[in-house]
């Protein structure tokens, strides 16, 4: 549907887009998600038209866009601030991009409400803009991009300006939305549960390039770098040495661990350091109460520090002979107390759980 061919962007000497090639896919929900200045608006204004590249090709089904204007492209956007005319009704909003549209007055009334129904604001066609809240204003700055039925909706951060519950709300209703309609979406976001909430596939950035293109579990389970590992959600590391490979087993040598055996499907193919490092999340460590037996291995340490939840708690457990805690997530299950910080415990853990990155 959209492909990216070794895009580059240059403002004046900044090389904001280095060497970008991938695919979207046409009905698609695709996100670029990276760090501030990395690049994912300029990625995503490409695909609009209100960028130029500096070299390579954006490609919209098999069209190369170069001389294919914003305007003249199957393309709409919908933007952050949510841009709506704050004088106008909200299905003059709605109705804005159809003011030049041959259609007749009832036609394009009917589009209108229509509109408003997939948004979920179904009779607020005569309502004025500017009494609205945040999150019905982004609603109708949708409506207005989704009556032009475009092939490619694209959003640049729709929900950064709502508070926590309604953006939560709304990532849920966009899904909702976009499996209805099947548009393709592409998403700007630099928040990585966002991305990983609404995503087929997420693309993450980093200073200018794609660090990793994968549907979010892979990125989740299998980050193929510490780096993409650390931005999206939590990996605890610890540095490991490599000591022995054979077939598809790796032997490494972990601190605070000991050694142990990987298979070499779960080592990333990260560009190789100095040091390798084993990564885990927080949820594939348990702490074991008294009594209780470790499902796989088990190693001791030292409760260093609690934050709790509600549902869950966080203990950072300092392992025997390790300077750094690693963090560990428990569900708060009924009956269970939370433990105290300078509690020694022990700790279960599964070779089978953990990324090799060397
Ligand atoms: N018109 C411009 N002229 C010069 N430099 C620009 C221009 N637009 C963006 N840049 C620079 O290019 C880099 C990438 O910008 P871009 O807006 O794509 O980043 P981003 O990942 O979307 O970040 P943010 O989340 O902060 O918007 C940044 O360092 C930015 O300062």
């Amino acid at each position: 549907m959209i492909a990216f061919r070794d895009v580059q962007k240059y403002y004046g000497d900044y090389h904001a887009l280095r060497g970008i090639s991938a695919e979207i896919r046409a009905g698609e929900f695709f996100s670029l998600l990276g760090p501030s200045g990395c690049g994912k608006t300029t990625l995503l204004r490409t695909i609009a038209g209100f960028e130029d590249i500096s070299s390579g090709a954006v490609l919209i089904d098999g069209k190369d866009m170069a001389n294919v204007p914003a305007n003249k492209r199957p393309t709409n956007m919908v933007f952050q601030s949510y841009a709506i005319f704050p004088h106008l009704t909200v299905a003059q909003n709605v109705g804005f991009g159809l003011r030049r549209d041959p259609r007749s007055k009832a036609e394009k009334d009917k589009l209108v409400e229509e509109s408003l129904e997939m948004v979920g604001l179904t009779g607020y066609g005569a309502r004025a803009a500017h009494a609205l809240s945040g999150g019905q204003r982004q609603r109708v700055a949708l409506a207005r991009a989704l009556i032009l039925k475009p092939k490619v909706l694209l959003l640049d951060e729709p929900l950064s300006a709502l508070d926590r519950k309604i953006r939560e709300q709304m990532q849920v209703e966009l899904i909702k939305l976009q499996r209805e309609v099947g548009i393709t979406f592409v998403l700007v976001t630099h928040d990585q549960e966002e991305a990983l909430v609404m995503s087929d596939r997420i693309a993450v950035m980093f200073e200018g390039e794609i660090a990793q293109l994968a549907d979010p579990e892979t990125l989740y389970r299998r980050p193929n770098s510490r780096r993409v590992a650390d931005f999206i959600g939590v990996m605890n590391f610890l540095p490991a040495k490599v000591t022995g490979e054979s077939g598809d087993t790796i032997t490494a040598e972990v601190a605070g661990l000991g050694t142990l055996d990987v298979a070499t499907s779960q080592v990333s193919m990260a560009p190789a350091g100095d040091n390798a490092a084993v990564g885990f999340r927080p949820e594939t460590l348990t702490i074991l109460y008294e009594g209780q037996q470790a499902t796989d291995r088990e190693a001791p340490g030292t409760i260093d520090e609690v934050v709790y939840y509600g549902d869950m708690t966080y203990y950072d457990v300092r392992l025997d002979g390790m300077e750094k805690p690693v963090r560990i997530s428990m569900r708060n299950v009924f009956g269970r107390p939370v433990l105290d910080v300078g509690t020694r415990t022990r700790v279960s853990w599964s070779p089978g759980a953990l990324v090799l990155f060397r």
